[in-house]
């Protein structure tokens, strides 16, 4: 008959008396079936954290493939909703009774998503990462969802900049009694005549909101959608020249600072009823300086989100 198996987790006291916040696994490879609204369920390759608080000072561990066994159920569903995430958290729960009573997952995955050209008939895909944070602490859920969403911002100073050179260049090259359209037509298509062009950067506006517990189903495109049509220039996939010359004129419709989508995601996001607090990092990833400019607001809740 072999020897049983030494159990520590079970049959070793811990030698320092304390509780812990959370313990778990990190980096756990799972591939998921995520549901979202109005999409089939998409299969998504998730980083996931799974963890249980320890209440128990004496226990000398939690059982971690408890945890593992409960989360990787979750890749025989069909379609991953807020409710099954929850009868996972409970799982984790009720699979270490009496050392722990709070539970958390969390899942890092890209959302497929096909987006439309600007102006011509194509289309392709783009990668939205997605971070989903849920807590269970005595019956109360917690869901938070993180949205990135990446964009092209164009410097309001330096297109200011720009205009005054080719202001400058037009008073050099252009006498005012003797102004021919068709001159001035052709001087404003040559780089001599547009002479400077404001600096723009690759953006990305990361999002953190909080949403209802009771939601049915989540909604990331929704959240996404929003940020980028309040922001307008989204990052494209298919483009061609007519999308090119669109995003153009969008850039220069939507010159920003940092603080300038970081206010106007703000403000969307004060209207949404779904999202009941937020957190926004806008980054700008300068091409002016090898620096980034970043700005950073909340809801401004006295009990929320911090920035
Ligand atoms: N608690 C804990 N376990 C760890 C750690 N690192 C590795 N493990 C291992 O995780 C493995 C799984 O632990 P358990 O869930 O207790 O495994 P088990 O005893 O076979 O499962 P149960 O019979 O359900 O308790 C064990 O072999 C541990 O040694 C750690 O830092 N903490």
């Amino acid at each position: 008959m072999p020897h049983p198996m030494p159990d520590i987790a079970n049959t070793s006291a811990s030698s320092v008396h304390h509780t812990l916040d959370w313990v778990g696994m990190s980096a756990i490879e799972i591939p998921l079936k995520i549901a979202t609204k109005g999409m089939a369920a998409t299969v998504i390759n998730a980083k996931a954290q799974a963890f249980v608080n320890l209440i128990d000072t004496h226990a000398k561990g939690i059982h971690m493939s408890r945890l593992f066994l409960a989360l990787d159920r979750l890749s025989n569903e069909a379609s991953v909703t807020p409710a099954q995430l929850k009868t996972t958290l409970d799982a984790f729960i009720s699979s270490h009774d009496d050392i722990s009573d709070r539970a958390r997952l969390s899942l890092s995955f890209e959302l497929p998503l096909r987006r439309s050209a600007l102006l011509s008939d194509n289309s392709g895909w783009k990668f939205y990462p997605i971070t989903l944070d849920m807590q269970l602490n005595q019956g109360q859920l917690r869901v938070e969802a993180g949205v990135e969403v990446t964009y092209s911002s164009t410097c309001p100073c330096s297109a200011a900049l720009a205009r005054q050179l080719i202001q400058e260049n037009f008073k050099r090259d252009f006498d005012a009694e003797n102004l021919n359209f068709e001159q001035v037509l052709k001087w404003l298509g040559t780089t001599e005549g547009i002479s400077a062009t404001p600096h723009s950067q690759r953006s990305v506006a990361q999002t953190k909101v909080l949403l209802d517990a009771q939601l049915g189903e989540f909604d990331f495109v929704a959240i996404i959608d929003e940020i980028e049509q309040t922001l307008k220039t989204p990052v494209q996939t298919a483009v061609k020249r007519e999308d090119e010359q669109e995003f153009a004129r969008l850039n220069g419709a939507n010159l920003m600072f940092c603080e300038d989508a970081a206010r106007k995601v703000k403000a969307a996001l004060d209207e949404r009823a779904d999202v009941l607090d937020f957190w926004v990092r806008i980054n700008h990833y300068e091409s002016l300086h090898a620096h980034d400019a970043v700005a950073i607001t909340t809801k401004g809740l006295p009990q929320g989100y911090q920035p």
